[in-house]
């Protein structure tokens, strides 16, 4: 039975508004901790904004500033992945990274790059020359200098982890409220009274995780911003799933101030990633693909991976990153009863279970934790794993591209959080996203999802 709700009642310890990756770890780790947990979302899914677009990398840091926060929470993020991963059933694959040089001067930044990876404890870089660089990925292209190997940098998939986050924090008495816009709150001195467009919540503790729209929600909720959002949009390509077999590690060039860079990589489900691009603008909504940027993404990748000029895009996308002023995250307790979780950029995937212990601690409540809180197992779908169609009773294949089954899309459609819109159902199965984008399987998804979406698929016969 889904867990949602038309509006909430009752006190709760913690109020989090915004459902993306940081605030679903939040929402996990302040019930696993015995707090009576909300979380709010004006999207009528989780993982809507910010979080709908990322590369998937499980980083361990390396080149995050010596020192700062976001290394710290990248270092416990990734920490505690790795010690839970195997009990919610999330996918890890274990590719590890090349930074790779393309030029002489990139060449003579690897030493200080190395250097800055062991300083934040990632002490076991290997510099590749030519030659061990090219029998490590025999693919490369010609343009290919040297490279230094990052082991421990490892691939996941982005939505099954956040999803298995907030599954355990419901499992564990958390309660969700999607489709319900933050309009206002006051506080009377002990509690929050949030006004939202689905009813008012009441909370001792609120966390702002609202990503692109954090420091909006500041101004409303406690009359201040003390950092401006910069969306920094990120287009991607998707090439279609041969391709995953011309790289086994995470192909990283050098990065600058701003950006890692344009990294090639295969994912979680069996595709190769070129992306992404980083471009400031001011919409915080829409993330426009362009045509020419597209082809010169295409035409990177191709540099990179020279054989990639033979094989077929199947997807494009754009992602936004909260970005802001400051390099670093701005994670502020205000005051007992209001805490900021802003500025989370792409390393939010990797930080996110680590932004959540820090934030604990900041918080100080006076929790009791439960003895024995439940663990979920989330359904894998990624490709190097066991999937639903190899074992019995699933029901027929709805999607072939993909290999979903139609108890895997059943099961999406119910449970404690069910998929309310066609984009909630791909992140949670897959659909619509192989090779032939929907063309076959959206007329039968459009039949099973009948009366479950805010908005009816259309039917494409
Ligand atoms: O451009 P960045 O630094 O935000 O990083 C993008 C990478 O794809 C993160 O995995
Ligand atoms: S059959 Fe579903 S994407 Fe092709």
């Amino acid at each position: 039975m889904s867990n949602d709700v038309f509006a909430l009642s009752g006190r709760f310890d913690v109020a989090i508004i915004g459902a993306g990756i940081v605030g679903c770890a939040l929402a996990r780790r302040f019930a696993l901790e015995g707090a009576s947990v909300a979380i709010i979302d004006k999207a009528s899914d989780i993982l809507d904004g910010a979080s709908k677009g990322n590369s998937a990398i499980l980083h361990t840091g390396f080149d995050a500033p010596v020192g700062s926060l976001e290394q710290a929470c990248i270092a416990a993020g990734y920490a505690e992945y790795l010690e839970i991963h195997g009990r919610l059933g999330l996918p890890l694959i274990k590719s590890g990274a090349l930074v790779i040089a393309w030029s002489e001067e990139e060449k003579a930044l690897l030493p200080s790059l190395m250097e800055q990876a062991r300083q934040n404890g990632v002490a076991d870089v290997e510099p590749l020359g030519e030659a061990a660089m090219r029998r490590a990925e025999p693919g490369l292209g010609a343009g290919a200098r040297a490279a230094f190997r990052v082991p421990r940098e490892y691939l996941i998939d982005p939505w099954s982890a956040p999803f298995a986050y907030l599954l355990q924090a419901i499992e564990n008495g958390a309660q969700v409220l999607r489709g319900a816009e933050v309009t206002g709150g006051r506080r009377d001195g002990i509690d929050w009274s949030l006004e939202t467009s689905r009813g008012t919540v009441q909370a001792g503790l609120v966390i702002n995780a609202a990503g692109l729209w954090g420091d909006l929600l500041d101004e409303k909720l406690i009359g201040r911003r003390d950092f401006h959002m910069k969306p920094r949009k990120g287009q991607f390509v998707v090439y279609d799933k041969p391709a995953a077999q011309l790289a086994s590690h995470i192909l990283l060039p050098v990065p600058n101030k701003i950006t890692k860079g344009v990294v090639v990589c295969r994912t979680a489900f069996g595709n190769l990633l070129v992306g992404p691009t980083a471009e400031d603008q001011d919409d915080r909504e829409h993330a426009t693909l362009v045509p020419e940027t597209l082809e010169a993404l295409k035409k990177r990748g191709e540099e990179i991976l020279p054989a990639l000029r033979d094989h077929q895009v199947s997807a494009i996308y754009a992602g936004l990153r909260p970005a802001t002023e400051f390099k670093d995250y701005c994670i502020k307790a205000h005051d007992k009863s209001y805490i900021t979780v802003g500025g989370i950029r792409s390393t939010g995937l990797s930080a996110a279970l680590g932004i959540a212990q820090h934030v604990l601690k900041l918080a100080a409540l006076d929790l009791t934790k439960p003895a024995d809180p439940a663990w979920p197992v989330v359904s894998n779908i990624s490709e190097y794993f066991p999937r639903d169609w190899q074992s019995e009773g699933h029901g027929g294949i709805v999607c072939h591209c993909e290999m979903t089954t139609r108890r895997e899309v059943l099961a999406a459609l119910d449970g404690p959080l069910p998929a309310r819109s066609l984009a909630g159902l791909k992140r949670r199965t897959r659909v619509t996203m192989g090779r032939c984008q929907g063309f076959f399987c959206s007329a039968e998804l459009a039949r099973l999802t009948e009366g479950h979406f805010d908005r009816p698929m259309a039917e494409k016969a």
